[in-house]
């Protein structure tokens, strides 16, 4: 469903994806590990169209999706149409970014009525059922000040999830949040996974990564380095680089 080919991305001089191949199946979950600076985060804003680059493609479901810079000339794309093909991938960041003067379930509704012009009772029972997903129903009417870090990442992830996105994608969603934490939203994750979810995700929860993911993306310095089934790769990496991140990771 995600085709990926040849993505090259720089900031200024500095070239962060130096050709990045990737083909994700409709239902696959996958983890993309890697030393920090190695391009994982900056891979997953160019398919959210958060950021431009400058060679290769990313395809949807066949569709060319993303910023393609060429030379000094952006492939022009109307708002209209960015805001479409914005919306079909959905994104959770390692900030939970909510609008903090809105209640959870405003903050899942926003996007429901702005952007798929849903009447406000059909957004609200969309948010519930969400907000339920995610173990919150109780908390609906609060607002982010008065929900944990665990809380109001799960509430980021029902508003990301609530606009029926064909992919989503997790950038280190767990790396804000204090340690007793993180389970809670892993489980959430582990759920959707269980329910046929495609995702990509960033992460540096090596055992996570390992239970989780259909398949494991290991990126070294702005390519994918090695990939693969994680049970094997984890077991026996076959890159030198592979072995050695993970010596330094979580996963032991
Ligand atoms: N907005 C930016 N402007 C300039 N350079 C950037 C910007 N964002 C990222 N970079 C650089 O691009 C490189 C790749 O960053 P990226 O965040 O994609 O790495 P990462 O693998 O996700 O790392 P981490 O695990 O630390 O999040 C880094 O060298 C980073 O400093």
């Amino acid at each position: 469903m995600l085709e990926i080919k040849s993505l090259r991305k720089s900031y200024g001089q500095q070239e962060v994806l130096k050709g990045v191949d990737c083909s994700v199946q409709e239902g696959e979950v996958i983890s993309i590990i890697g030393s920090s600076g190695s391009g994982k985060t900056t891979m997953l804003r160019c398919v959210n169209m958060l950021e431009e680059f400058q060679g290769g493609t990313i395809s949807l479901d066949g569709e060319e999706i993303g910023y393609h810079v060429e030379g000094s000339t952006r492939r022009r794309k109307s708002e209209k149409e960015i805001a479409r093909q914005r919306a079909l991938t959905g994104m959770a960041f390692q900030q939970f970014n909510l609008f903090p003067h809105m209640t959870a379930a405003q903050n899942v509704m926003l996007g429901l009525i702005k952007v798929k012009k849903m009447p406000k009772s059909e957004a609200r029972s969309i948010a519930e059922r969400w907000l339920d997903r995610v173990g919150l129903s109780a908390r609906a009417d609060h607002y982010p000040g008065q929900l944990s870090g665990g809380q109001q990442q799960r509430v980021a992830i029902a508003r990301a999830i609530a606009m029926s996105p064909r992919l989503m994608l997790f950038d280190e969603v767990t790396s804000a949040l204090d340690p007793e934490l993180v389970g809670e939203v892993l489980q959430v994750i582990k759920g959707l996974a269980a329910d046929g979810m495609t995702m990509l995700l960033v992460t540096h929860e090596m055992r996570f990564a390992y239970e989780v993911s259909s398949r494991v993306i290991f990126m070294n310095q702005g390519v994918i380095c090695e990939e693969g089934n994680p049970k094997e790769m984890f077991v026996n990496p076959r890159t030198e680089r592979l072995a050695e991140f993970l010596k330094t990771s979580s996963f032991n």
